[in-house]
């Protein structure tokens, strides 16, 4: 019997015992749950030796209750849980509801045998005969008792199998992996789709555990050991979340959560990790998106102050010397005032595009906010800090501005010029951010007060911006 075809299997094997025992009907009954006063039970296979025995399609077998009343019922009942098997000759039977129930659908003797599957009492194979009051002790028990246990071997594979269908499908609707790794051994069982997107052949018997962290970005397996290390005493929480790279059959990590679950033997000892790998690529991907709009600037796209933080964490991180230029357009109070505001506009993110021009990809490029932008650079001297400041002066002062416009043929041409003030990040723990943004203001501050459109760096000796503000 094979596990997709069993139940036609069942049927063969039923149309076998029949003649061969002369019974005039055989019959499954498959056991839905025992409950305090009743069990229910549904009838779901049959062999009849003519149609006048056939009951399978009557109504009063479908999902039917007997009830726990009658005692030699119940005994009978604990005595199938118990895995025994009975005989039956109705005319020599005790009085009582289960003769009667027996008698009234003509039967005179019948044997059954309870079928075990993975331990549990999963239904009754039993045959009845409406003709002959005899014994089936012997050869016609020990026959379906045989049958019995071919049939509970097809029902178990076919369990199996499904599961294994039902993991599949779960795997294909879900975008997910199902796996498993026994402790004692590492030995690793995937699900078949898993193994097939890790670019494994179908045909391949194991993957290695090794192997199969490999596939982890380093940072996440190291994420994913403490994630262990951490619920290997803990008697309650032993499940765990992760979102980790991953890396399947192509080149590139692709985000995806690991769901997993340690199991315990009856002793409480953990001898297997289970769980699920989810795809989360699109989710992550979305929350990437958000989270680097949220640190831009919506008019220029340079980045805003919340990106500015993140930026300066990144240089802090990297344990790379920094600096900080500040920069302020000049007089373009005077400029909108001229041109309008939209045209501002517009200048504002040619600005940003000309600056852009000059920094390399890792360099900050800030807005503060209306005209006045910060640059956060990396890995430089004092005088190449200079030397970028300068030509970020030049490279504004060179060109006027051209901005489209929609009525003129020409378009018009606006001539700017910036102020900057250099900062240097100290290696002095005691300097926080905020004082090397107020260093390098005082460092504009003292470029405007020159006559702008010029770099100045800062040093103690550098005038407080408070100074001379009347003087502006
Ligand atoms: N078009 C436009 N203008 C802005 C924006 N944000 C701020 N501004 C303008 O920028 C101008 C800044 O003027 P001020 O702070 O007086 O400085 P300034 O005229 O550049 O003079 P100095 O900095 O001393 O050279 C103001 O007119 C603001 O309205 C913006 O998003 N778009």
């Amino acid at each position: 019997m094979s596990a997709d075809h069993w139940a036609e299997g069942v049927d063969r094997l039923l149309a076998e015992i029949g003649p061969v025992t002369g019974a005039s009907r055989v019959w499954i009954f498959q056991l839905m749950e025992v409950q305090p006063d009743a069990v229910v039970q549904d009838y779901v296979f049959e062999w009849a030796s003519s149609e006048g025995y056939r009951q399978l399609n009557q109504k009063r077998f479908r999902f039917f209750s007997s009830p726990l009343k009658d005692p030699i019922y119940c005994r009978l009942v604990e005595e199938r849980q118990a895995g025994m098997s009975h005989d039956f000759c109705i005319p020599v039977m005790p009085p009582g509801p289960l003769r009667s129930d027996l008698e009234g659908q003509a039967i005179e003797s019948m044997a059954t045998v309870p079928i075990f599957v993975n331990g549990q009492w999963w239904g009754t194979l039993g045959i009845d005969d409406c003709e002959r009051p005899v014994s089936w002790r012997g050869p016609g028990l020990d026959l379906l008792e045989a049958a019995g246990q071919l049939i509970a071997a097809a029902v178990y594979r076919y369990q199996l199998s499904h599961r294994s269908r039902q993991i599949e499908l779960f795997h294909k609707v879900a975008d997910c992996g199902v796996w498993e790794v026994t402790l004692r051994n590492g030995r690793v069982w995937c699900s078949q789709a898993l193994k097939t997107a890790l670019g494994y052949p179908e045909t391949y018997p194991r993957v290695s555990l090794r192997r199969l962290l490999a596939r982890l970005h380093p940072d996440d397996r190291a994420a994913l050991r403490a994630r262990l290390r951490g619920l290997r005493g803990a008697a309650e929480s032993t499940q765990f979340r992760l979102d980790a790279r991953v890396r399947l059959a192509g080149p590139s990590w692709i985000w995806h959560e690991i769901i997993g679950e340690i199991q315990h033997n009856e002793a409480g000892r953990p001898v297997a990790v289970a769980g699920l790998l989810l795809d989360i690529s699109r989710r992550k991907q979305g929350e990437q998106q958000a989270l680097a709009a949220s640190q831009l600037d919506a008019l220029t796209g340079a980045l805003n102050r919340r990106g500015m933080t993140r930026h300066l964490e990144t240089l802090g991180a990297a344990m790379e010397p920094g600096h900080v230029i500040l920069l302020d357009i000049d007089h373009f109070k005077q400029i909108n005032d001229t041109h309008g505001h939209l045209v501002g506009d517009v200048l504002l993110r040619t600005m940003v595009e000309r600056l852009r021009h000059e920094l390399r990809p890792g360099d900050g490029l800030v807005r503060l906010g209306g005209e006045e932008f910060a640059i956060l650079v990396g890995g430089m001297r004092d005088e190449q800090a200079m030397a970028l400041a300068e030509r970020l002066r030049r490279s504004v002062d060179a060109d006027p501005f051209l901005v489209e416009m929609p009525d003129d043929d020409q378009p018009l041409r606006v001539t700017m010029s910036i102020s900057l003030g250099v900062a240097r990040q100290d290696d002095d723990a005691f300097q926080s951010p905020e004082q090397l943004m107020a260093q390098a203001d005082q460092a504009l501050y003292a470029a405007k007060h020159a006559g702008r459109n010029t770099v100045q760096f800062f040093s103690a000796a550098t005038e407080p911006r408070a100074v001379n503000l009347d003087t502006e």
